[in-house]
């Protein structure tokens, strides 16, 4: 692939071992779902603005409570499980990009709230994609192959917080602030009513996703021209 924010997955499958067929197979399971799904969008259908706000899982996400106010008048894409953390804050965010291995209540929540979900296809989500996507509503499917139907797309970029970047930098954006997004820091706090406090690590496939995730942010800036900048840090 030409394209280095699609061709990237080509390095990444040698890292970490995935299989282009399974991926493909996957996309084309994801086409039979959509066929059969009555609110399937088109890119063009999804929100964009110069300025979009992509909130990613991140342990800077512990910032949301602070730029709460400055997400009330932006296009908000939330990354799998930073969906959470918006509707806790009562922000439903615009689009939810994920390959469904996320708090499933929340993404179904968040969908029947109104968000859009961007559901991704890869070898190792099928029994998510069977389970979930009949069950959500406004939808659009993305894949990390030439997409077998008109159904799907490949925007490029790997991880769900960068595969949002690249998408509302593809869509129109001049510049993305990002939040919960910090791929450098590993580890998260978090404190949460009945569940106490406590620390999450990376173990290392997911240092190894991270990683390439911050490759795909400096590709974004280098190759689209789209600023890429942390509003926890701005602030
Ligand atoms: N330090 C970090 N820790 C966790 N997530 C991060 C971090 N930095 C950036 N992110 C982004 O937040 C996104 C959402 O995080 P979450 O833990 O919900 O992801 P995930 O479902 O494991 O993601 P993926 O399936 O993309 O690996 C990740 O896809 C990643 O892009
Ligand atoms: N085959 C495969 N592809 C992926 C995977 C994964 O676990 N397996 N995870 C991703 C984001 O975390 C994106 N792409």
């Amino acid at each position: 692939m030409s394209d280095p924010l699609k061709g990237i997955i080509e390095e990444i499958r040698a890292d970490l071992g995935y299989k282009e067929s399974e991926d493909l197979w996957a996309a084309s399971f994801l086409c039979e779902l959509l066929r059969d799904h009555p609110r399937v969008l088109r890119p063009e259908d999804l929100p964009v603005e110069e300025e979009v706000v992509v909130v990613g899982a991140g342990p800077s996400i512990a910032e949301l409570p602070k730029i709460v106010g400055e997400l009330e008048d932006s296009v908000v894409y939330a990354a799998d499980g930073a969906c959470r953390a918006l509707l806790e804050l009562g922000i439903v965010p615009d689009v939810v990009v994920t390959d469904l291995d996320g708090p499933k209540e929340y993404l179904l929540m968040s969908s029947e709230c109104g968000s859009i979900t961007v559901v991704h296809a890869h070898g190792d989500n099928v029994t998510e994609l069977a389970e979930l996507v009949p069950t959500l509503g406004r939808i659009l499917g993305t894949c990390q192959v030439e997409p077998p139907c008109d159904l799907l797309h490949n925007f490029g970029g790997f991880t769900d917080g960068d595969r949002a970047v690249v998408m509302a930098a593809r869509l129109g954006a001049e510049r993305v602030l990002t939040v919960g997004m910090d791929f450098g820091n590993l580890t998260t706090e978090y404190s949460r009513p009945g569940e106490g406090r406590g620390v999450f690590r990376a173990d290392p496939v997911k240092r190894k996703k991270l990683a390439w995730g911050e490759r795909v942010l400096r590709l974004v800036e280098r190759e689209l021209g789209v600023e890429v900048e942390s509003l926890t840090v701005r602030r």
